[in-house]
């Protein structure tokens, strides 16, 4: 009889990858119907701010959606800054997590990121956008403190997605840190 612990050490590929795009195998759990036109890769450029810093930033992002045929998403998303000539600069943000879909469209996202900072969110997909607002921020012991964040994903007519993000952190109110217009990435 064969050794099933033996067969899993030589198996080297996961049996069930992540669909990209809605009409890949697995076929999306229904509860994501409201998003699936996320699924996929984007990148874009955004400008950014914040009354903290000096000056206001531009810069790249590169945004994942995927399933795997259950009712949530992995998200994933990573920043770069941007010179005055549109070069790169250095990396920014990154963040990784997972949306779940529940009836009527409600979302529950938990989002880390490598700053010390991780978040529940709580919200609303409709049709091709999505709204998302802090329910808990959980700080490492270094990390910046952040207080909330409201974030909107939002596919326009002509096929982009925009995002904008706002931050409540280092004693500062609820405002405006980030937005972006991003399209789907050659393939
Ligand atoms: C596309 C994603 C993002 C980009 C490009 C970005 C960019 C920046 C930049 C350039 C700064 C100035 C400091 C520095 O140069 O590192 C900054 C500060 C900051 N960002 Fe972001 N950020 C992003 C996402 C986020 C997210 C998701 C959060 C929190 C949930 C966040 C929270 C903060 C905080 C707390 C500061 C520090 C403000 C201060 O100490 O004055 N950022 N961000």
């Amino acid at each position: 009889m064969s050794d099933p612990v033996q067969q899993h050490q030589t198996a080297t590929r996961h049996p069930y990858p992540d669909a990209f795009r809605p009409y890949e195998a697995p076929a999306p759990h229904p509860l994501l119907a409201p998003l699936t036109g996320f699924l996929g890769t984007w990148t874009g450029r955004g400008r950014g701010e914040y009354p903290t810093l000096a000056e206001e930033f531009t810069y790249a992002q590169e945004v994942t959606f995927s399933h795997d045929g259950r009712p949530f998403l992995h998200y994933e998303t990573r920043a770069w800054l941007l010179d005055a000539d549109g070069a790169p600069l250095r990396p920014s943000a990154r963040e990784s997590g997972w949306w779940r879909l529940q009836p009527e469209g409600r979302v529950e996202a938990l989002i880390t990121q490598p700053t010390g900072v991780a978040e529940i969110l709580v919200g609303q997909a409709d049709e091709g956008a999505a709204e998302l607002t802090s329910h808990q921020v959980a700080l490492a012991p270094t990390a910046k403190e952040v207080n909330a964040t409201r974030r909107r994903y939002t596919l326009t007519g002509d096929g982009a997605l925009d995002f904008v993000h706002d931050l409540a952190a280092v004693g500062q109110p609820l405002q405006h840190h980030l937005s972006a217009r991003l399209h789907r990435a050659e393939s």
